[in-house]
């Protein structure tokens, strides 16, 4: 890793699903401070990088390299892919972000609770810290899981989809809290599909495409528009 800041190196990456190559020689780095959108077509391989990264899918060739120790990694999966019938309620979800470091069994101290009800306040759920997550919208679960995250101190963050199928003034406070966490020294991956929300988050772009990998930055308004030869 050249960066002293760089959390994140993919060298050379190539994944697999069964026999079936699904990424190839994908690069990047990925600097403390950075957000990161991840796009591609549907079956681009953007989970399979994200498994990569987080350890569960080993490379056929190449490297993942990760400065940030596995207590401070958090995942973000897609709502969808939860098990709502998980008898927890929202402050119970929330504290579950200190598990990593401070072990499941032990009761939590005052400090804890007190850090735990100040992420809850500020992702507006503390009139719902007892409602158990099965009986949530969409937008008041995805508040809580990113609550889960703020409470581990998550340094590498990776959230597929996270504005899917939430209210608007949700998705408002995600993006000011992902903000806030990149300002504060993590890097962050996101996948996502809305042009807009790209350029108002990201700093670069990880393209997915035909097995390969190819970044660029968004263009935000403002920017000068394309060379002429460029344009169709
Ligand atoms: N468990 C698996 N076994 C076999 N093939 C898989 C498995 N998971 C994914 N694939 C295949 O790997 C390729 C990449 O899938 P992946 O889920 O990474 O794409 P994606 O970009 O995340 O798609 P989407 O936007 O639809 O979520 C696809 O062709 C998919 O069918």
């Amino acid at each position: 890793m050249d960066e002293p800041n760089t959390l994140l190196t993919l060298e050379s990456l190539s994944l697999a699903q069964g026999n079936r190559m699904v990424l190839e020689g994908i690069e990047g780095h990925f600097e403390a401070g950075t957000i990161t959108a991840l796009v591609g077509a549907n079956g681009a391989g953007k989970s399979t990088l994200v498994q990569g990264i987080m350890g569960e899918l080993r490379p056929i060739s190449g490297r993942v390299d990760c400065r940030v120790p596995n207590a401070r990694r958090a995942w973000l999966p897609q709502q969808l892919a939860l098990d709502l019938t998980f008898p927890m309620s929202v402050e119970e979800l929330v504290m579950s972000g200190c598990w990593p470091t401070h072990g499941s069994f032990k009761r939590y101290g005052q400090a804890e609770y007190r850090r735990g009800q100040a992420v809850m306040q500020r992702l507006g759920l503390q009139a719902f810290e007892h409602r158990p997550l099965g009986e949530l919208s969409g937008g008041q679960r995805q508040r809580a899981l990113l609550g889960r995250t703020l409470m581990q101190e998550a340094q590498l963050l990776l959230l597929d989809e996270p504005f899917a199928n939430v209210d608007a003034a949700t998705v408002e406070v995600l993006i000011e809290v992902l903000q806030d966490m990149a300002a504060k020294g993590a890097a962050i991956i996101i996948v996502l599909h809305d042009h807009d929300q790209m350029t108002r988050l990201a700093d670069r772009i990880l393209h997915l495409e035909r097995g390969h990998g190819t970044w660029s930055t968004p263009a935000r308004s403002g920017d000068s528009p394309p060379p002429a030869e460029t344009l169709a």
